[in-house]
């Protein structure tokens, strides 16, 4: 999204940890799987935790860049993909590329097609992304922004009366 969103889907790491697991857990049945992809920076957190229960041990980054702050700019890859992990796409070895979302689809589209073949799993998705990932957990509507825990910080939040006392 372009605008700043109206809606916010703030996540704790509690939440973020849980929802990391049950997407694991779904995974589980699609593997084994020969290596892991993570966009970074993003996909680095849901990626450990990932890799850690279904014991993928073969860790790959992408750097792909699209926003700065909420505003989307033109997609940059910064780093791409090692040929040995793409050699071993080309063999036949099964690929999973993780993201914690997939808002328009945009980083899923430039990163599929580096990696055709290998299954694309977020924690979480927006509409307009959701037929780029094979595997999500949890959907949000197009008009939320997701806030992840390493952005936040602990705030004090005035009363909802709106008084002081
Ligand atoms: O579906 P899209 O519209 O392409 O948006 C999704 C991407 O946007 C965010 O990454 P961002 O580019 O902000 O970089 P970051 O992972 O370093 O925060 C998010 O982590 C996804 O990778
Ligand atoms: N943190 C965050 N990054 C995004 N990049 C694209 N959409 C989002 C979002 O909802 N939250
Ligand atoms: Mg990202």
């Amino acid at each position: 999204m372009n605008q700043t969103q109206q809606k916010s889907f703030p996540v704790t790491w509690d939440q973020f940890h849980r929802d990391s697991r049950a997407l694991a857990w779904r995974l589980q049945a699609l593997g084994p799987f020969d290596a892991l992809v993570a966009i970074t920076r993003g996909g680095l957190v849901p990626a450990a935790i990932v890799a850690r229960e279904l014991n993928i041990r073969v860790v790959e980054s992408v750097a792909v860049k699209s926003y700065d702050h909420q505003s989307q700019s033109g997609i940059k890859v910064l780093k791409p993909i090692a040929p040995e992990l793409l050699e071993t796409a080309r063999n036949g070895g099964k690929i999973l590329i993780v993201d914690d979302l997939v808002d328009t689809g945009a980083t899923a589209r430039v990163v599929r097609d580096m990696l055709p073949g290998a299954h694309f799993a977020t924690v979480y998705a927006k509409p307009k992304g959701r037929e780029m990932v094979d595997t999500f957990i949890t959907e949000v509507s197009q008009d939320t922004w997701i806030f992840f825990p390493w952005d936040l910080d602990v705030a004090y939040v005035p009363p909802i009366s709106g008084g002081t006392d």
